[in-house]
C-alpha cells in the first residue's frame, strides 16, 4: 500500500484520518485478518498480509480502510508453498 495523503487536506481530517486507520487496522490484528504489516523503508508505503476468507472479503475490508481514498494497493494473492516446513 503506498500512502498519498494531498498535502493541502486539513491538518485535523488528516490526523483523524489516520487516527481511524491505526484503529482499524489494530482491529484487524487483533482479530487475526491482518496478519503483517511492514513499513517500507525511507517511503509512506506498507507491504501487508491478510488472511481473509477470499476476494471479496478482503476487497471489502480494504475498501473500509479511512485511508482507502488516498492508498495506491497492489494485491499479490499468496498459497502455501510445498517446501515451507510450517506448512508440513
Ligand atoms: O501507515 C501506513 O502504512 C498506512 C496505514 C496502514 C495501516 C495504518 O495504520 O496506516
Amino acid at each position: 500500500m503506498d500512502v498519498d495523503i494531498p498535502r493541502d487536506l486539513d491538518p485535523e481530517v488528516r490526523q483523524e484520518l489516520v487516527a481511524r486507520e491505526k484503529a482499524y487496522c489494530r482491529e484487524l490484528q487483533e482479530s487475526g485478518e491482518w496478519v503483517h504489516i511492514w513499513r517500507c523503508v525511507g517511503q509512506y508505503a506498507n507491504i501487508s498480509v491478510f488472511d481473509v476468507a477470499d476476494n471479496e472479503a478482503l476487497h471489502a475490508l480494504l475498501w473500509r480502510l479511512p485511508l482507502f481514498p488516498y492508498l495506491r494497493i497492489e494485491v499479490t494473492p499468496l498459497a502455501r508453498h510445498p517446501s515451507d516446513l510450517a506448512a508440513a
